[in-house]
């Protein structure tokens, strides 16, 4: 399943693709796209990450590529819309990209931003969208569980379908679970980067820190990984993206369409916040589902005519194809 460098290192192509909106304080998103003989891989670990972390993103690259996936048990996967930390203002024009979705997930507790404007935003995605659609919160463990108890219990005045990374420890999501447990206030936990970013993404789950489990392909090292931390977490599990481009998204799609059990919208919506995209037809949700025989026709293309124009150069092109190398001496 993996090629030796020159082989890898010949299709590799680094490309940066423009976001509609900032996210995560980024607004291009850079990612290398290579081909193998079963077609497209997307290696794109965050800029900050270490080289043994990101290596785990070149696996699950490589198994897209040069490994295979497993079965497909369903035809099509729910998607949500993801709204960025904006302004009230700015929602409206975010959802616009997500057409048909039926959960939406929130981004709040943003660095310089307050409760007031977490609240403020996901008030307008409710009052916008009516009551029988699913939100979600995810603060990307930015708060203290005093933090976490205050601001879920506002927000809950919302109806949240649950709250993904409240706090950053394991212990915290523990102790929250029991503050907001013992205050009658019912907001679910899911556990984000208490997965994706731990020694043992399985501890959070045994030690009863969490009522559900994000999983992402690119950080759990592929398709195959996360189906066993899945099975192994015992909880009902959501696929979400790493703001992939439309190859990345769509072996996302192939581990949604793998769980044996799966009965939350996943976030593999989120080509929609890009401004471009490398794929001929990018995996956006139509009638808020990606089909998965879409997905698999983005994999075995063969072409990605998107790249074109987006292709990095110079410096920004040598960092990536040496990181390339080195997370691929890793493996
Ligand atoms: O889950 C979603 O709706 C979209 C994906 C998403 O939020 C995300 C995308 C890139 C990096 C981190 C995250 C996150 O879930 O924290
Ligand atoms: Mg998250």
């Amino acid at each position: 399943m993996t090629p030796d460098l020159p082989e890898l290192l010949a299709s590799a192509t680094p490309v940066a693709l423009p976001m509609r909106v900032r996210f995560r304080g980024v607004d291009v998103r850079e990612a290398v796209i290579f081909r193998g003989p079963h077609g497209w891989g997307e290696f794109g670990p965050f800029p900050e990450y270490a080289d043994a972390e990101a290596s785990r993103w070149l696996a699950a690259g490589l198994e897209a590529a040069w490994g295979s996936w497993p079965k497909p048990v369903r035809d099509a996967v729910e998607v949500n819309a993801t709204v960025p930390a904006v302004t009230p203002g700015e929602v409206p024009g975010v959802l616009a990209g997500f057409d048909g979705c039926r959960t939406v997930k929130v981004k709040v507790a943003e660095r310089g931003q307050t409760v007031d404007d977490d609240v403020a935003r996901v008030a307008e995605v409710r009052a916008l969208l009516g009551p029988r659609v699913h939100l979600r919160v995810d603060a990307n463990a930015a708060w203290s569980v005093e933090q976490a108890r205050e601001a879920l219990t506002r927000l809950s005045a919302y109806d949240l379908q649950y709250a993904e990374q409240p706090c950053a420890e394991v212990a915290e999501l523990a102790e929250l679970r029991l503050v907001l447990a013992r205050d009658g206030v019912d907001v679910p936990i899911a556990a984000d980067e208490s997965v994706r970013r731990a020694e043992d993404p399985v501890r959070v789950a045994r030690e009863g820190a969490a009522d559900l489990v994000v999983v992402k392909v690119a950080p759990l090292g592929g398709v195959a990984a996360a189906l066993a931390i899945v099975a192994e977490c015992g909880l009902p599990a959501v696929v979400s993206s790493a703001l992939d481009t439309s190859v990345g998204i769509a072996a996302g799609v192939a581990l949604a369409a793998a769980l044996p059990q799966l009965d939350h919208a996943c976030g593999l919506g989120t080509v929609g916040l890009l401004a471009a995209d490398v794929a001929q037809r990018p995996l956006v949700p139509v009638g808020g589902e990606i089909w998965v025989a879409d997905a698999q026709a983005v994999v075995a293309a063969d072409e990605m005519p998107g790249m074109a124009g987006h292709e990095l150069t110079g410096e920004r092109r040598d960092w990536w194809l040496r990181r390339l190398a080195r997370c691929h001496a890793l493996l």
